[in-house]
Order: structure tokens, then C-alpha cells, then sequence
């Protein structure tokens, strides 16, 4: 066997021996009584904080037990986000900065401190030069990755980077939320450069622009003012969204060892990466385009029907068994962010001539939903989540896939740094530590001259 081989049977060897170590009884979790998921019985989440930033609510619990499915509502400090982007819609305001600023406050800006915080943000968007090299120089071909590193970075340029004061906190949340959109799209610029030989460009920031104009203008220069609040929507409906959703709750676990604020944030980044959080969107669009190819009529709800069918019978497809972007973890009948996506796509689909691509998305949501229900028969109520329409939106206003998550990650920056400055200013505030009971029998040490 030659070294390279030797290597590879080694780790083919451990991988084998992993598998015997890592399996449980399914049993072994009802017998003991396990939250699996961090998940009760009924589905509901374990209750495991207490938190003014957000409120995430899908279901009624019914007098005498029971939870009764509802349609979705999201609260931002109390403001349903139905109100706020319905009022930012009529008024034809961008307002991202203005949802960061009362996620960050717990209050509505007046016009006076909404125009000094965009002066703060426009302030605070430029990189170190360091870090925009970094981004050149160590490429890299996941945008999720580079601005992990990046966020990492930032630590080495904070003279105060350990400080968890309310004001080093607050200094640290409006930095972040400036300089996540120079990061994106220096990076996607570069991958763009790497990967499809295209020129280079690095624009400065622009400090007359509000963050979605700014980071259309450093990813491509021309934009329309519709692709602009197109973007700013979905920032503004995808800021925020409770305590427990996986990346917040990595962020507020991280924070509570007292860590710094980069590397709670950088583990927020991983988390949101995966594909069953805010990775599926890039998967909505994979598995649309997937179903546009494999699906002949697209007006056949029967020829849906199978495909969906076999999907959800791992036969096709990436064989997971998931259908991506339906499905939440609280959210039933509607997540209202998906039901503001759809009507955004429908008068985006009609203006760009894609009509027919809008009415195949909206027949897969409608009958995902209900082969979901034949298939899986298990009583669980389920609709389209937000990433359902957000990539269909990104890819009306000509953004690339590679973005799609990273564009989800520059909207819950915003969540994440409310969350953590919570988590480290609470009274009753302690570590993070849940349990997990042994389910192995002890045994005798062997020197290794026995083994
Ligand atoms: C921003 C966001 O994070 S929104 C969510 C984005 N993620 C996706 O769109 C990925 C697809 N959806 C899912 O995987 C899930 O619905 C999640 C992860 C979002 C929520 O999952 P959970 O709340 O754990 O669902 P829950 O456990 O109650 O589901 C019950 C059953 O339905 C299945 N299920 C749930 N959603 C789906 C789906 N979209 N496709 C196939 N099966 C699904 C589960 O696998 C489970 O089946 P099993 O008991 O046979 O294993
Ligand atoms: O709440 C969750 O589980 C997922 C999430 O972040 C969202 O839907 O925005």
C-alpha cells in the first residue's frame, strides 16, 4: 500500500468505527424523556429564554392541551412586520435602516436619528485595507466562508474587541451591520473575477446611498430604483425572527460564555450556512430550476404531483427527502413573510416578462403543500417559509445564487447583534449548558499492549 492509500483506508477505517459509535435506539430518546431538537412532544419549542427583541407566532395552544395552527405573524419590538412594510411600500421609503434601528433600540427613529444613524452606517461601511486585500488575495469560492473570515477579522482591528460594555456592544452591532454589505460584494466580485473571468471592480461605498442602493452599486454599478427596494424588502422581512431559530440561538449560546462579538457572530454565519436554515434558499432555486428541466407540463398538477411524490420518497432529485422551502419550525397555515415574498414576485414576474415561470413557482407551493400531507400523513400543518420566493425575487432582480444566503445573513446581522446584546445584558443572565445523558456502559481501561 502506498502512503496515500495508507492514509485514505485509515480514515475510511475511523469513518466505519464512527458509524457503530455514533448510533442511538430511537427509543432510547422517548424512554428517557429527550427534547429532541430541542423539541417538545407536540412540536412546540422547548421554552428556553425570555426575549423582548422579536416574536415569532404560528400556532394557538388550546385550552386543555392542544396547539390550534393560525396564520403566521412576525413582531419586530412589538410592530407586526406586516405594518412596517406595508408602511414602507405606500411611502416608497427604504427601510432597512430603519427596522435595524429599532431592533438595535427597542424604539422607532424619529426622522432625526434615522438620518444620523444612515450617517453612522454610511460612516462605517469601508473595510480596512487589510481585509479588502484578504478577500482578494485568499479568494475563496463560498461567500458564507469569506465573511465568517472576514467577521473574524474585524476582532484584530477593535482595540476593544473583548469588551462587552453596552457601548463597545452597540459600536460593534452598528459596524457589523455596515460592513457585512462591503464584504459581500467584494467578495462576490472577486469570485466573479476568479471563477468567470470577469474585471475586478472595487467601488468605494457611496455615502449618499442607503445600504441596499450601496450594495448594488459595489456589486454592479447599475441598478434600478425597483431592484433597490425590491432588495431593501427583503432585508427589512428577513432582520429578525425570535430568540430559537438556529443562528440566533448559536449567537446567544456563543454569547453566553462571554466570547467576543466576532466569534459569536462568525458562528451564527456557519449556522445560518446550513441548508435546512437560511441555505435553503439557495436549495428553493436549485430544486426550481431542477423542476422546470424534469417536469414536462408545467401546468400538470398530476406529473407535479408524482415528481413531488417520488422527491419526498428520497427517488429523485438530491434524494434528502426534503421538499426545500416549505416546512417551518413555527410557522402553520402562512409565514407572513412568504405571503408579502409572493405578492413582491407576482408584480416583479408580470414587470420582467416572467409570468409563466411565477405561475410554475406558485403551483409547486401549492401542491408541495399538499403531497406533503398525503405523503407524510403525520398532522403537521405546513406552508412555504420565507426562502420559498426570496431566491425567485433575487433572481428577477439579477443577483447571483452564490449571494442569496449572504444577502440572508446581511438582513439578520441586524437580529443576531440585538439578540447577543440581550443575551450579555439580562439580570438573570448565566451560561448556556443543557444535558445529554450517557447511554454508554463504563468499561476497564487497556494499556495498549493488550489491545
Ligand atoms: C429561514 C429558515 O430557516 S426557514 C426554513 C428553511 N428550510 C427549508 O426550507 C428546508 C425544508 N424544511 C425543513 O427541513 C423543515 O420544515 C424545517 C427544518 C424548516 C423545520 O423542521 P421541523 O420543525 O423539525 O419539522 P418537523 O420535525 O416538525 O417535521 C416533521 C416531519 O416532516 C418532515 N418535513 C418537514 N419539512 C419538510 C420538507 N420541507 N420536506 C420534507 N419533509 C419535511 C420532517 O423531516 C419530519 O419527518 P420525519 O418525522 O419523517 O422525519
Ligand atoms: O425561525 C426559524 O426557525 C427559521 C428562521 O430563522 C426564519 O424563518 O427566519
Amino acid at each position: 500500500m502506498n502512503t496515500k492509500m495508507k492514509k485514505e483506508y485509515v480514515i475510511y477505517k475511523l469513518s466505519e468505527e464512527m458509524k457503530k459509535a455514533t448510533r442511538i435506539d430511537n427509543e432510547l430518546f422517548t424512554k428517557f424523556d429527550v427534547k429532541r431538537g430541542l423539541r417538545n412532544e407536540d412540536g412546540t419549542g422547548v421554552l428556553v429564554g425570555l426575549t423582548k427583541v422579536g416574536n415569532v407566532v404560528g400556532y394557538e395552544r388550546v385550552p386543555g392541551g392542544g396547539l390550534k395552527p393560525i396564520p403566521g405573524k412576525l413582531f419586530y419590538r412589538g410592530y407586526d412586520v406586516e405594518d412596517i412594510a406595508h408602511n414602507m411600500m405606500k411611502e416608497k421609503r427604504f427601510g432597512f435602516e430603519e427596522v435595524a434601528y429599532l431592533l438595535l433600540s427597542g424604539h422607532l427613529p424619529n426622522k432625526e436619528e434615522l438620518s444620523s444613524f444612515g450617517e453612522l452606517i454610511n460612516d462605517n461601511m469601508p473595510l480596512e485595507q487589510k481585509t479588502k486585500m484578504n478577500i482578494i488575495e485568499l479568494e475563496g469560492n463560498n461567500i458564507m466562508n469569506i465573511l465568517a473570515r472576514s467577521v473574524l477579522e474585524m476582532y484584530r482591528f477593535d482595540p476593544d474587541a473583548e469588551s462587552t460594555t453596552s457601548d463597545i456592544l452597540m459600536r460593534q452591532s452598528v459596524e457589523l451591520i455596515s460592513k457585512f454589505p462591503t464584504i459581500i460584494a467584494y467578495a462576490y466580485n472577486m469570485l466573479r473575477h476568479a471563477t468567470h473571468g470577469r474585471s475586478l471592480h472595487i467601488r468605494h461605498p457611496n455615502e449618499n446611498l442607503s445600504i441596499a442602493e450601496n450594495f448594488l452599486y459595489m456589486l454592479k454599478k447599475d441598478f434600478t430604483k425597483l431592484d433597490a427596494r425590491t432588495l431593501d424588502m427583503l432585508l427589512v422581512l428577513q432582520a429578525e425572527h425570535g430568540g430559537g431559530n438556529n443562528s440566533t440561538f448559536t449567537v446567544r449560546v456563543v454569547s453566553s460564555s462571554r466570547t467576543d462579538t466576532y466569534s459569536a457572530i462568525a458562528a451564527g454565519i456557519g449556522s445560518l450556512k446550513g441548508p435546512l436554515h437560511g441555505g435553503a434558499n439557495i436549495q428553493v432555486v436549485d430544486m426550481y430550476h431542477h423542476l422546470q428541466e424534469n417536469i414536462k407540463d408545467w401546468n400538470s398538477v398530476e406529473e407535479i404531483d408524482t415528481y413531488f411524490t417520488r422527491m419526498l420518497n428520497k427517488e429523485v432529485y438530491d434524494k434528502s427527502g426534503l421538499i426545500y422551502g416549505i416546512g417551518h419550525a413555527v410557522y402553520t397555515i402562512s409565514d407572513p413573510r412568504a405571503l408579502l415574498l409572493k405578492e413582491l414576485a407576482r408584480d416583479l414576474a408580470r414587470e420582467k416578462g416572467k409570468e409563466l415561470e411565477f405561475a410554475f413557482l406558485e403551483l409547486l407551493e401549492e401542491r408541495a403543500i399538499e403531497i406533503f400531507g398525503r405523503v407524510k400523513n403525520n398532522g403537521k400543518t405546513v406552508s412555504s417559509n420565507v426562502d420559498f420566493y426570496s431566491g425567485f425575487v433575487y433572481e428577477l432582480i439579477g443577483l447571483p445564487q452564490e449571494i442569496y444566503t449572504p444577502l440572508f445573513a446581511m438582513a439578520r446581522i441586524v437580529g443576531w447583534c440585538a439578540h447577543r446584546n440581550e443575551e450579555l445584558n439580562f439580570e438573570g443572565k448565566r451560561i448556556i449548558r443543557p444535558a445529554y445523558k450517557n447511554v454508554l456502559d463504563d468499561v476497564a481501561y487497556v494499556p495498549i499492549k493488550k489491545r
